[in-house]
This record gives structure tokens, sequence and C-alpha cells, in this order.
């Protein structure tokens, strides 16, 4: 992407503004192939290979100015979202998650007093879901550092 706009003198608008602006309306385009259809099934085996071709050429778009953006950004997003994955594994334990789309401070598990039935992991309780949440969100900056279960203790420590 670097090369092209190069190339082309283009840096001069590859602004952060303005590639996230193109990012946002290639969005609108890629959602605009789903308008109105309903949910269509994992695969999309109904459709035809000049939709799929058109499906394929505007994730590419919002992939591209993605790319782009970060770079212009000075944001290596390779490894940027490896450590949103790590991340993610922290805030969503498999044990606490597992067939379940709803955030671990929406959870409300009973306790164990041993904490053994549910593997020591203790789900947060929606009266203080919150203050929780606030924690939680503190807490991630530090969380790559942590075990899961250390992040746990580390949420079950704040007031
Ligand atoms: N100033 C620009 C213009 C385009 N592109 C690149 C990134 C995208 O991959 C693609 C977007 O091109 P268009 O704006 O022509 O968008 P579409 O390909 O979706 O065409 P259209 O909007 O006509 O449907 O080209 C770019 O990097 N910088």
């Amino acid at each position: 992407m670097a090369e092209f706009a190069k190339e082309r003198d283009w840096d001069q608008f590859h602004s952060p503004r303005n590639l996230l602006l193109a990012l946002v309306g290639e969005v609108g385009e890629l959602s605009e192939i789903f308008q109105w259809k309903g949910e269509v099934p994992s695969g999309l085996p109904d459709w035809k290979d000049e939709e799929k071709e058109h499906l394929g050429e505007e994730l590419s778009d919002v992939l591209l100015y993605l790319v782009r953006l970060s770079d212009i950004c000075g944001v290596d997003l390779g490894k940027a979202a490896l450590r949103k994955l790590e991340l993610n594994a922290i805030k969503y334990p498999v044990k606490l998650c597992k067939g379940s789309s709803k955030k671990p401070t929406q959870i409300n598990v009973p306790d164990n007093n041993d904490g053994s039935s549910n593997g020591g992991v203790t789900a947060i309780s929606n009266s203080d879901s919150k203050s929780r949440s606030d924690v939680s969100c503190a807490g991630m900056a530090v969380a790559s550092a942590l075990s899961t279960n250390r992040y746990i203790d580390f949420l079950l420590l704040c007031p």
C-alpha cells in the first residue's frame, strides 16, 4: 500500500482522518452487499460467483485501508492484533465463557467457598458489574503480563 500510494503521489491524501473515512466508506459498501438479505448461512452457498467476487473486493478494500491506516499511524497491526488476541483470551476465559456470548461482567455463576467446581474462576456478580467493568478496563492494560487466573485474582482484589 505504501508503494502504491507513493507511485501516485497520494501520501498527501492518506492522512489518518482521510484513511479512517475511506475505511468507514468501504465498510458501508461491504454492508450494502448484505443489506435486506436477512440472515444468510455461513459459506454463502446460494450466492453466485460474481456476488462472492464482489464480496471479496469489498472485504479487501476494508483490509487495505485498515492496514494503511495502521501504518500511517505508526501501529504495527500484526503485533497489536496478536497482543489483542492474548488480551481477549484473558478477558474471556474458556471456563467462564464457553457457550455464552455474554460479557464476563454479565455472567453470574454461584461462588464456591473452595472455588473448586469452576476451576477457581469466580464470576463477577451483576450487582457490581459497572465498577468491575471499570476495573476490568484498567486491568487489561497490565493483563498481558498476567495469567488468566492471576488476572481474575487481580479483579477480585480490586474494590
Ligand atoms: N485515494 C485512494 C483511492 C483508492 N485507494 C485504494 C484503496 C482501496 O482498495 C481502493 C478503493 O478504490 P475506490 O475508492 O475506487 O473504491 P471501490 O473500489 O470500492 O470502487 P467504487 O467506490 O467506485 O465502487 O483503492 C487508495 O488507496 N487511495
